[in-house]
């Protein structure tokens, strides 16, 4: 038996690559894993798992109130109470009364319980020391409903350490979006395999510390629904290198007032230690004030080199990108779209056409929600309901690499399982980030073999170098370059 520490708040393991499972997925691993006579089944090791893993984290806690629903997830539940209630502990169960019997699983948990002599309640005690909510896994459909919904709102009012079973209950395993009331749990143990949903959209600020159990049970490829993107290796950089070994990196943006996005990326491509960086204006009127480092090589849009540019174009870039870019998309190398280049591509659909002809692998696009439900037409809110899909989508309709940004970034290209980005907090939802981002991205695509490796490793190292921030010192973007 063993639990794997996956991710706090602010920080993430560094891992290889985790698989991440949808609740069809788990749901597959479950009916696949045949009991073995006289072994306790999957539920019974949960229980004995959470009880010690709760333990674990709440050595001194003495009354325990286990928080119960209906199905498997409060069977888990029960089984962690009769482990709790043997090793000495105060346990009071609160099982939600319910119409429908419980399923087997559960059915049984709850007879080993009351054989056990502990009393079922059906209400919420006046006080404890640690919740175990085990209401709702990875079955939640719909708003919890009362009892649940009250129970939830109780246990985030008295703010005591509480621990999710599977799920907090009232988020969606695969999505991360919640429905209201959800638990705010202070830490959450994934059982079987981690969900999709712990990472991404409101999955982070739900869970708390994320933690994993198999249980015993091992995933196969096809049960995969997408992966944790992994720590990336370091890119040796050989003695015998010059600097046509290390990439030409050319930043197209800034129009006016907006030069300080473009000049962002370019320092974030020269930091990120591209072999030479270009910087073309699209308009370099007023630009006092902004500091251009002196590494930096000044070009028009026109006078740019063509052999062997990777081109990040939309930084700042406004409406003025839209006439650049059909030249960028036929003819640039290796190309990083972001900002209003893609909010021209959604307009404009002979931009659209050109994007999708290009050779395949070569480019990357960079949309936040709001630009990426302007790329297919509907609302932000679709977007961040399933982010998974909606990158996949972004893939399939584009035909390039995607990084869907926002709390777990989603990459995803054509014919991959797409990957959701561990590293990265709070502390990057200001202005600027975004064009650090597409800088980067753009000198790891001009020295990676491929767009997915360029769009995974940009991705997670600027969400670590955020991780990694002091906590008394700001964050910003400028400052963030200096760190890469
Ligand atoms: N089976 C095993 O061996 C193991 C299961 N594990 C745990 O099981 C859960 C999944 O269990 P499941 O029973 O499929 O689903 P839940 O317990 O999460 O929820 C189902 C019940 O909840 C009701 N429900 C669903 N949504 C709501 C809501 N919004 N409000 C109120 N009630 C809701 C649902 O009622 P229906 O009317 O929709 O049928 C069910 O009564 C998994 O997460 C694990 O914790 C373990 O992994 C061990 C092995
Ligand atoms: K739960």
């Amino acid at each position: 038996m063993s639990f794997e520490w996956i991710a706090s708040h602010q920080s993430a393991k560094p891992t290889t690559e985790i698989p991440l499972l949808s609740s069809a997925d788990i749901r597959a691993i479950e009916a696949s894993t045949e009991p073995i006579i006289g072994q306790p089944g999957l539920m019974e090791q949960a229980g004995l798992a959470i009880a010690r893993w709760v333990l674990a984290q709440a050595p001194h806690a003495h009354f325990f109130w286990i928080a119960c629903g209906n199905g498997n997830n409060g069977g888990d539940g029960a089984e962690a109470a009769i482990h709790l209630h043997r090793w000495g502990k105060t346990v009071y169960v609160s099982a939600v009364k319910s119409p429908k019997s419980a399923p087997a699983d559960a059915s049984r948990a709850w007879t080993r319980l009351v054989a056990e002599g502990i009393a079922v309640h059906h209400e919420a005690p006046d006080s404890w020391d640690v919740c175990i909510d085990a209401l709702l896994g990875i079955g939640l459909q719909r708003h919890p409903e009362p009892p649940y919904a009250e129970w939830i709102k109780r246990i985030n009012q008295a703010a005591k350490p509480t621990f999710a079973i599977d799920v907090p209950s009232g988020l969606d395993a695969d999505t991360g979006s919640t429905f209201e009331p959800v638990v705010q749990a202070s830490a959450t143990l994934s059982l079987v395999g981690l969900k999709p949903g712990l990472f991404t959209h409101q999955g982070r600020d739900v869970c708390g510390d994320i933690w994993l159990h198999k249980l015993g049970t091992e995933s196969t490829t096809e049960h995969i629904r997408c992966t944790l993107n992994p720590t990336p290796k370091p890119l040796p950089r050989p003695h015998a290198s010059h600097k046509g070994s290390f990439g030409d990196v050319a930043i197209v943006g800034g129009a006016l007032g907006m030069q300080g996005a473009a000049v962002l990326a370019a320092c974030a491509a020269l930091h990120a230690g591209a072999g030479r960086v270009f910087l073309a204006f699209l308009n370099s009127e007023g630009l006092q004030g902004v500091g251009i480092p002196p590494d930096i090589m000044l070009r028009s849009p026109d006078t740019l080199p063509h052999q062997g540019l990777t081109v990040v174009a939309g930084c700042g870039g406004e409406h003025d990108i839209g006439h650049h870019l059909p030249h960028w998309l036929e003819l640039a190398e290796r190309l990083v779209i972001d900002a209003d280049a893609l909010n021209a591509i959604a307009i404009r659909p002979d931009l659209a056409q050109a994007l999708v002809q290009r050779r395949a692998d070569t480019t990357v696009i960079t949309p936040h929600p709001l630009e990426a439900a302007r790329l297919l037409g509907c609302k932000t809110t679709q977007i961040q309901a399933n982010r998974l899909d909606a990158a996949q989508r972004l893939a399939e309709t584009f035909q390039c690499t995607v990084i869907l940004k926002g709390s777990g970034s989603v990459i995803a290209a054509p014919g991959r399982k797409p990957r959701i980005n561990p590293t990265g907090n709070g502390r990057l939802a200001i202005g600027g980030t975004g064009d650090v981002l597409a800088g980067l991205t753009g000198t790891l695509l001009s020295q990676r073999s491929t767009a997915w490796e360029a769009a995974s490793e940009s991705c997670y190292i600027h969400g670590l170098l955020a991780d990694q921030w002091p906590q008394q010192t700001t964050l910003t973007a400028s400052r963030l370059i200096e760190h890469l």
